[in-house]
């Protein structure tokens, strides 16, 4: 039945497929809630991420965030050896909460904080001021790289097998999309968290899947909706040369 829905999408026929996703999207919810006690759910991931682009193509800050906030329940719920990337992640997510307050319609959109703070030179282009704190457009480019990070992973767990080795799939992912990016030293420790990854069958009991078939549609479902609004915020960044920004 799952690849009969894969092979309409081959077809082009995409509506069809939505809508025949949506269906199953809404089996796995209904099981989630049999799911208790687990504060990380992949579909109020999914929910965020995809409710984040606006009808004309705007990335929505607010939302945009609250799924980074669903990403760090995730991290939580694997123990203290991923407490440093937890602890980075939402000092990033802080830093722009800080900016939003206050100021909601400036930082209303991804696009609406580019033009508000290129217009007031808050963007430094040569080096990361000490005493002040990071522009919205640096900090979120730091979220953004790890969105890629995060799509190339969810990319290979849905096609991987159970004898594939998650932390390996994590490496890999890491070598493309962000390690270029890190110091020697972020990198020796992001090493050597993903040597402390669960196996694959105990990931997607964290993120409530019963079966193979079930694994393939979420993931693969989150991984499209995340590289939507990768590719949205890459655009901005790329138009505007910020995506080296110090
Ligand atoms: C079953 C599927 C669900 C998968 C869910 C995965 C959840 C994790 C999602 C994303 C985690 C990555 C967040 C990392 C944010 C990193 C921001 C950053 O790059 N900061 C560096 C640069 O900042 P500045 O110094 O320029 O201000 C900073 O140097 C880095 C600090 C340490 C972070 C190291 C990150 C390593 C990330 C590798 C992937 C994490 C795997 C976690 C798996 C649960």
């Amino acid at each position: 039945m799952w690849s009969m829905k894969e092979r309409n999408l081959e077809d082009g026929k995409d509506k069809e497929m939505i809508t025949v996703k949506a269906v199953t999207l809404e089996q796995h919810v209904e099981y989630t809630r049999q799911c208790e006690g687990k504060d990380f759910q992949i579909t109020r991931l999914l929910g965020a991420f995809r409710s984040c682009i606006s009808e004309n193509g705007h990335i929505l800050l607010k939302e945009y965030l609250s799924g980074w906030e669903e990403l760090i329940k995730f991290m939580d719920s694997l123990g203290m050896v991923f407490g440093f990337i937890s602890q980075e992640t939402t000092t990033k997510i802080n830093i722009m909460r800080g900016h939003l307050t206050g100021n909601s319609d400036e930082y209303h959109t991804l696009q609406s904080m580019v033009r508000y703070e290129l217009d007031r030179g808050l963007v430094n282009f040569k080096e990361l001021p000490q005493d002040q704190v990071p522009s919205g457009c640096r900090t979120l480019l730091r979220l953004h790289r790890a969105l890629k990070w995060l799509q190339l992973f969810l990319y290979k767990l849905s096609t991987s097998t159970s004898q594939d080795n998650t932390g390996e799939l994590c490496a890999l992912a890491y070598e493309k999309a962000l390690a270029h990016h890190h110091s020697w030293f972020v990198r020796q420790a992001a090493a050597l968290a993903f040597l402390a990854m669960p196996p694959r069958r105990e990931l997607l009991q964290v993120i409530c899947v019963r079966e193979e078939e079930e694994a393939q549609l979420v993931l693969s479902t989150a991984a499209k909706a995340i590289v939507r609004v990768y590719n949205l915020t890459q655009d901005v960044y790329e138009a505007y040369g910020m995506l080296e920004l110090p």
